[in-house]
């Protein structure tokens, strides 16, 4: 691919370049100075680590066309002088991948829990429908049956106009992606045209880098406020959470239609006579277009959220309600949420991704309420993110459980006996034990069942390592329960 400069360059209004850029043609944009190859025209991003300015030599010297930065730089190369590059890259990138996400309909979904689950379930629901989808967030990007892997949940503007225009080219229809608040408010998702945004709620995480809650909530309703003012042939709408103390907010974010989803009444789409058990789920489901019953392996009422959430996502874009019923009904949910590990045993095992109070509370009330043996918790807290969060999921294990292991998650680069005490410091109880080696603790959750006793194994869900300083090792709690199961399986026959 290659565009002339001033091609490129168009949808910006204002810039400054002294040098001549008219036969100029780039073959492609870069932001990292490693990945520069002939004729790319390199955008420097002051970064949280290091200034992308500094690299500019360095994309000169591997052959960039230009440079855009966001002050003067004494090159060889042209320097075209932008007041924001993180803004400039995103419409760059727009113009130079043919503005992909006009393509498609594109299906955002922020909030603090229920993101990866709700893109799964709605590219089972857009499949079984017969749309050729894709993907983007936490575990994977998916392209049609192709999948890839990821380094963050919303990637940078370049990676996403990049790979939805490969999605374009691989005749994707329908994209869902999850958008973080880091991505919201560090204008990854900058010029994407959605059609369809969805809220699942807000609760606290992230305080390491928002400042409070009202700075977290003002991220995640900028995805509301971007949708863009305008009503355009192709109608947008905003799926929202009802029940939960945003959505009034949110709403106004909107210039767009409103769909809301609930327990409550007010809702439009709402569950009704909602039966939980062990091992599913069954309610009716209300909604503008009619009536029909749901049936699913999904448990917990956090579960029906996310159905009625994904619901409401598929009847704003008409797909019948028969399909949702039918993929509901036999899903299996999502890698590493919710993810029992059975190997023959008596007693369960769960592996989850809690990584936050309020899924950690979610997830343990809904075992501990259909668990009639004791129910244990194997948990740890993540480095160098939000501290707030570390009592509070602490008393969540000991409050809803019989008892917690706590242990390391990814301690990343802080002390794990820090990061132990923080969640331990507070505590008035005593049933809690603390081993940071997390195979120990599984080992040790494992050791204590008894048939009829269910662990769960939070906060890690699919993750395949656990990262100590900078490096990550190769962990996974699935296969680790898988293991110490069938050694105290083996112990006993
Ligand atoms: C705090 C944060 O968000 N950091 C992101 C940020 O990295 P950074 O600012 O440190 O980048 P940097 O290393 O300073 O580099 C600045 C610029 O210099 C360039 N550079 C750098 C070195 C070099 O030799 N040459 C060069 O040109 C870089 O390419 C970049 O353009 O930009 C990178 C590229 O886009 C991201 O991958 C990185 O995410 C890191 C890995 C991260 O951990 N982010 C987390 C906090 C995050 O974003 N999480 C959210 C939410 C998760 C969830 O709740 O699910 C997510 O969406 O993933
Ligand atoms: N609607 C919900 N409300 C509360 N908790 C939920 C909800 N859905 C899922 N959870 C819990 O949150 C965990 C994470 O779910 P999921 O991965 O879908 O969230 P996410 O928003 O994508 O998280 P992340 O921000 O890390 O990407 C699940 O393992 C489960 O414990
Ligand atoms: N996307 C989340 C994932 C947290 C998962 C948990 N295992 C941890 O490392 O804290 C974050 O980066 O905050
Ligand atoms: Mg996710």
């Amino acid at each position: 691919m290659n565009m002339k400069l001033k091609q490129l360059l168009k949808p910006l209004k204002f810039y400054k370049c002294e040098q001549n850029i008219h036969d100029i043609e780039a073959e492609g944009i870069e932001m990292d100075s490693r990945q520069v190859k002939a004729n790319d025209l390199f955008v420097c991003i002051d970064g949280f680590t290091v200034d992308g300015h500094d690299f500019a030599e360095m994309a000169e010297m591997q052959g960039a066309c230009a440079v855009v930065a966001e002050r003067p730089l004494s090159l060889n190369i042209p320097v075209i002088i932008v007041n924001d590059s993180v803004k400039a890259l995103a419409q760059l990138a727009n113009q130079f991948y043919q503005q992909p996400s006009e393509k498609f309909q594109l299906i955002g979904v922020t909030g603090t829990n229920g993101k990866t689950t709700l893109t799964y379930l709605l590219d089972e629901i857009f499949r079984n429908h017969g749309h050729e989808t894709g993907l983007l967030g936490t575990i994977q990007m998916k392209i049609g049956d192709e999948t890839y892997p990821v380094k963050n949940t919303t990637p940078d503007s370049l990676f996403l106009q990049k790979n939805l225009h490969k999605m374009v080219e691989k005749d994707v229809n329908t994209v869902m992606m999850e958008v973080s608040s880091h991505a919201l408010d560090l204008g990854r998702v900058y010029g994407l045209d959605f059609d369809i945004t969805v809220f699942t709620n807000l609760s606290q995480d992230h305080l390491d880098y928002h400042k409070n809650m009202d700075d977290y909530l003002r991220a995640k309703s900028l995805l509301f406020a971007q949708m863009g003012n305008q009503y355009y042939s192709r109608r947008k709408l905003a799926v929202l959470n009802y029940d939960d103390d945003a959505y009034d907010l949110l709403s106004r974010s909107t210039a767009h239609e409103v769909l809301s989803y609930g327990l409550s009444d007010g809702a439009d789409v709402q569950a009704k006579n909602i039966m939980l058990r062990p091992d599913g789920t069954t309610f009716d489901m209300i909604t503008p277009i009619g009536e029909i019953q749901i049936q699913s392996k999904l448990a917990g009422e956090f579960s029906v959220y996310n159905m009625l959430a994904a619901s409401s996502a598929a009847i704003s874009a008409d797909i019948p309600l028969e399909t949702i019923k039918t993929s509901l009904a036999t899903t299996n949910g999502v890698p590493g949420r919710f993810e029992p590990v059975q190997r023959g045993q008596k007693f369960g095992v769960i592996v989850d991704y809690a990584h936050t109070p309020d899924s950690l509370e979610n997830v343990v009330k809904t075992v501990q309420t259909f668990t009639e043996g004791k129910t244990y918790v194997v948990v740890g807290c993540g480095g160098d993110r939000d501290r707030g969060k570390r009592p509070k999921m602490a008393n969540v294990a000991v409050n809803y459980s019989d008892l917690a292991i706590f242990t390391s998650d990814n301690p990343r680069t802080e002390d794990p006996d820090q990061i132990l005490q923080d969640m331990t410091e507070d505590l008035k109880v005593q049933n809690y034990e603390v081993e940071p080696d997390r195979k120990q603790a599984i080992a040790r959750a494992v050791q204590y069942c008894n048939p009829g006793d269910v662990v769960i194994i939070a906060g890690k869900g699919h993750e395949t390592y656990q990262e100590i300083g900078t490096e990550r090792f190769d962990f996974d709690d699935r296969e680790v329960a898988s293991n110490m199961i069938d050694e105290k399986l083996k112990e006993r026959s």
